[in-house]
């Protein structure tokens, strides 16, 4: 059994969490950190009270419940703290919270590396949107003019997206730099244009409605390919965060993407 800890367990991401871990024989819910402390983790997810309840401290919720495995869905601003602190505790962070930097992400794997404990990152857990950015890497070796467009709820703190971020990087793997549209365009609204990574424009779309989609559009002579990914509930991205669960105690250091752990 692999013991788990959930921080952000009351969150949206967090709600959901709590339940795929409640339901797996192979996990056991050990315990459940958020800012709004207090509650059984039964009352949260609709089952009968299960003795364990939020805690505000994730120092003292590691120490009392000794979990092997960290799954934090919180904020941007939280993430890397909590991930120190399981690390330093040899507890293995399952990171599903996107806004790191790639400093922290270096920092990260020192401390895994320092402490002999491995530590996951995936920008995206749905199997679904790990193909898609498959698909765009090998659809960018032939078609490299590329724009990504990510929509999601209108709750999110961070943009663009972790997902639209690891798509640009998959493609700069295959594709090089490059001047996108006209060299003498210019905006006349700033941001018109979206971010641009080493020429790859990402537009990102906060709206009421939207869970999380992400369209990679390719264009050439007379053609144009999109792919489109749409994640319709939280439900998706849960076989992901189950199976990095299971596996993060075999990884060595620190590892980043789904794709890594599919066989
Ligand atoms: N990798 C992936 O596949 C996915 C990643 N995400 C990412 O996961 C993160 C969470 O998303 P979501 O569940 O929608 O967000 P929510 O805002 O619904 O949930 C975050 C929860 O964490 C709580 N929180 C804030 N600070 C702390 C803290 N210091 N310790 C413990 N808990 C804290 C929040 O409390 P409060 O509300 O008071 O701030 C809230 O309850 C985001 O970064 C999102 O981008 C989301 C979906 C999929
Ligand atoms: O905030 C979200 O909801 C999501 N965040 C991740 C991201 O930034 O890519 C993953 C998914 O898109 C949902």
């Amino acid at each position: 059994m692999v013991r788990v800890m959930v921080s952000g367990a009351c969150g949206k991401m967090g709600r959901s969490v709590l339940n795929a871990v409640q339901q797996d024989p192979q996990l056991e819910l050990v315990g459940a950190v958020d800012l709004h402390a207090g509650s059984d983790i039964g009352d949260l997810i609709g089952i009968p009270k299960t003795g364990i309840t939020v805690q505000a401290d994730l120092v003292e919720a590691i120490v009392s419940a000794k979990p092997d495995v960290l799954v934090d869905f919180t904020k941007p601003s939280v993430v890397f703290s909590n991930a120190c602190i399981a690390l330093k505790h040899r507890v293995s962070p399952v990171i599903g919270t996107t806004g790191l930097s790639d400093e922290h992400k270096a920092e990260i794997k020192n401390l895994a590396e320092e402490n002999n404990t491995a530590a996951f990152i995936a920008p995206n857990f749905a199997i679904g949107a790990i193909l898609m950015m498959k698909m765009a890497k090998e659809a960018a070796k032939y078609m490299p003019h590329v724009e990504i467009i990510e929509l999601h709820h209108d709750n999110k703190l961070d943009a663009p997206s972790g997902t639209a971020l690891g798509t640009a990087d998959m493609i700069r793997e295959v594709r090089k730099s490059m001047q996108q549209g006209n060299p003498d365009e210019f905006e006349k609204v700033a941001g018109a244009r979206g971010a641009n990574v080493d020429g790859i424009h990402i537009h990102s779309v906060r709206l009421p409605g939207y869970v999380a989609h992400q369209e990679v559009i390719f264009g050439g002579l007379g053609q144009t390919l999109t792919i489109r990914h749409d994640s319709i509930n939280r439900d998706s991205f849960m076989p992901g965060v189950v199976m990095a669960c299971k596996k993060v105690k075999g990884l060595q250091g620190l590892v980043i993407g789904l794709e890594n752990l599919l066989d």
